[in-house]
């Protein structure tokens, strides 16, 4: 026992500082799955997952690996749609829509619910392109907003004074780190309400890391962020909300990030937190 909570107290010592406390915060709920099943072929990588997640705050998705946290994260912008063996049922809602109804454009609603990946993927382009290229596909703007939009996206991105003065340059001549700060410049340019982020961080050394955490921790002034990480430091440390899923994708547990590193209701989950698997 003594044990187990020593390696519970090295996370918890990280759960979020006060400058990081946005628990005074109403809980609007922006996203819901409502008993939302998804199947690749005859195998169900999610199973009757119910969960709201609230506006304004950064939701971990934690789990160890199998669990189905990319296809939860892929079904919220029906990234999945892309997978001709995956069938969803159940309900997923943004601001109380369905996504999954026939009116919804999925073109549209991605430009509302963003995605950055694990692995940096900016385009073969310049770095002015690489943001400008969702703002063109929109088409609503002049030359000179152009240029203020991808300005204000990569400020947005903490990369603007890094890349200030080469915007010509190719986005794959930068670090990994600000490759991937370009990628969610690139996905904030089209003003986003929700960031998905599929390990953001799993790919960069610890400094370029810690930058893309700090920003995330900017990033929800403006967004709603959901990330899955396999790390549970960073969960604790950046991340307001965490839900924990287990094999067999079922949603095992989800509250306050302090709640679930601290006093988690579920034995599996205290087991899994501790590392006793996963
Ligand atoms: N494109 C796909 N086609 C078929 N099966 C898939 C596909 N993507 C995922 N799966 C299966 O769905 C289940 C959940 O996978 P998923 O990638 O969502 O889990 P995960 O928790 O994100 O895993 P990891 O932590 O290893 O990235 C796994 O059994 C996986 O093999």
């Amino acid at each position: 026992m003594a044990t187990q909570d020593n390696e519970r107290a090295l996370i918890t010592t990280e759960v979020q500082t006060e400058s990081t406390d946005r628990s005074d915060r109403p809980d609007e709920t922006v996203l819901e799955a409502r008993t939302l099943d998804v199947y690749y072929g005859e195998d169900q990588a999610l199973t009757d997952v119910s969960i709201e997640i609230p506006e304004h705050k950064v939701t971990a998705i934690i789990g160890p690996s199998g669990c189905g946290k990319s296809t939860f994260l892929r079904s919220i912008n029906r990234m999945n749609d892309q997978i001709d063996a995956c069938r969803v049922d159940g309900e997923l809602s943004f601001h109380g829509k369905n996504v999954y109804d026939d009116d919804v454009d999925p073109v549209a609603l991605r430009r509302k619910i963003g995605q950055v990946f694990q692995k940096p993927n900016p385009f073969p382009k310049s770095i002015y392109d690489n943001v400008a290229y969702g703002l063109r596909v929109q088409g609503e703007l002049d030359e000179g907003g152009m240029d203020d939009a991808v300005e204000e996206a990569l400020r947005g991105a903490a990369l603007w004074d890094e890349v200030e003065g080469k915007l010509d340059s190719s986005g794959l001549d930068l670090s990994g780190g600000q490759q991937q700060r370009l990628c969610i410049a690139r996905a904030i340019a089209t003003d986003p309400e929700v960031i998905l982020m599929d390990e953001p961080t799993s790919a960069l050394d610890p400094v370029a890391a810690s930058k893309i955490e700090d920003l995330i921790d900017e990033l929800v002034e403006e967004y709603t962020v959901v990330i899955v990480t396999h790390n549970m430091q960073q969960a604790a440390r950046i991340s307001d909300r965490t839900a924990v899923f287990l094999t067999g994708g079922s949603l095992v547990e989800e509250d306050d990030t302090a709640t679930i590193f601290e006093d988690p209701r579920d034995d599996r989950v205290e087991d899994y937190i501790t590392g006793k698997f996963g």
